[in-house]
């Protein structure tokens, strides 16, 4: 097995863009408070950082969501594995997810969520694959945006494994 992983971006460019993004939630919501949603699993790590630069006050909440039909290839269809555990009812909410690759996960996430009457909703995507998009959604915070490529690292997976790098890579399967 040769599986070789290029860095495509840093920890301190992760660490800054995450600043940035956080200070601009806050700015965004000076006055208001923010339910932040976490999808899992891959948006734990980018989740637990933003958090952690947003200046207003903070609650979290969790939803795990998934593609099925066959293995390896996704019928599009989602559906929910694990669902909120609070309202979301009247509450300024913002989906956090680590990547934004097709669309189809916050497309579905964004109808889904819409109904059960937020005060807002507003998506933010540490990062986004804008070349592999079949479904048109509109992200409100992005960190940056990436080559079409496949990426591990800070919270993203390969077969489950190198969520736990620091940083964001670019794997080589060899
Ligand atoms: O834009 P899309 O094509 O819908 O893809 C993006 C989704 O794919 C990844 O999740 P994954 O199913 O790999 O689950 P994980 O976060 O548990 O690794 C990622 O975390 C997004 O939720
Ligand atoms: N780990 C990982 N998951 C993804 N889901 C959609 N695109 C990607 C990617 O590049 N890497």
């Amino acid at each position: 097995m040769s599986e070789q992983i290029r860095v495509l971006l840093s920890e301190e460019e992760l660490d800054r863009k995450i600043a940035e993004l956080g200070e601009r939630i806050s700015k965004d919501y000076e006055g208001e408070s923010v339910h932040l949603i976490c999808i899992l699993k891959g948006s734990i790590f980018f989740t637990c950082e933003l958090a952690k630069r947003i200046t207003v006050p903070v609650t979290i909440d969790f939803m795990c969501v998934s593609s099925y039909g066959a293995s390896t290839v996704s019928s599009g269809k989602i559906t929910i594995k694990k669902d909120l555990e609070e309202s979301i009812e009247g509450r300024n909410v913002i989906v956090i997810e680590d990547i934004i690759d097709t669309g189809r996960t916050l497309r579905y996430l964004l109808d889904d969520l819409s109904a059960r009457g937020p005060k807002s909703l507003k998506l933010c995507a540490m990062l986004d694959k804008p070349d592999r998009r079949i479904t048109d959604v509109a992200v409100d915070y992005t960190g940056f945006e990436i080559p079409d490529e496949f990426v591990v690292g800070y919270g993203l997976d390969y077969d489950q494994r190198y969520r736990n790098l620091p940083y964001i890579g670019i794997l080589d399967l060899g």
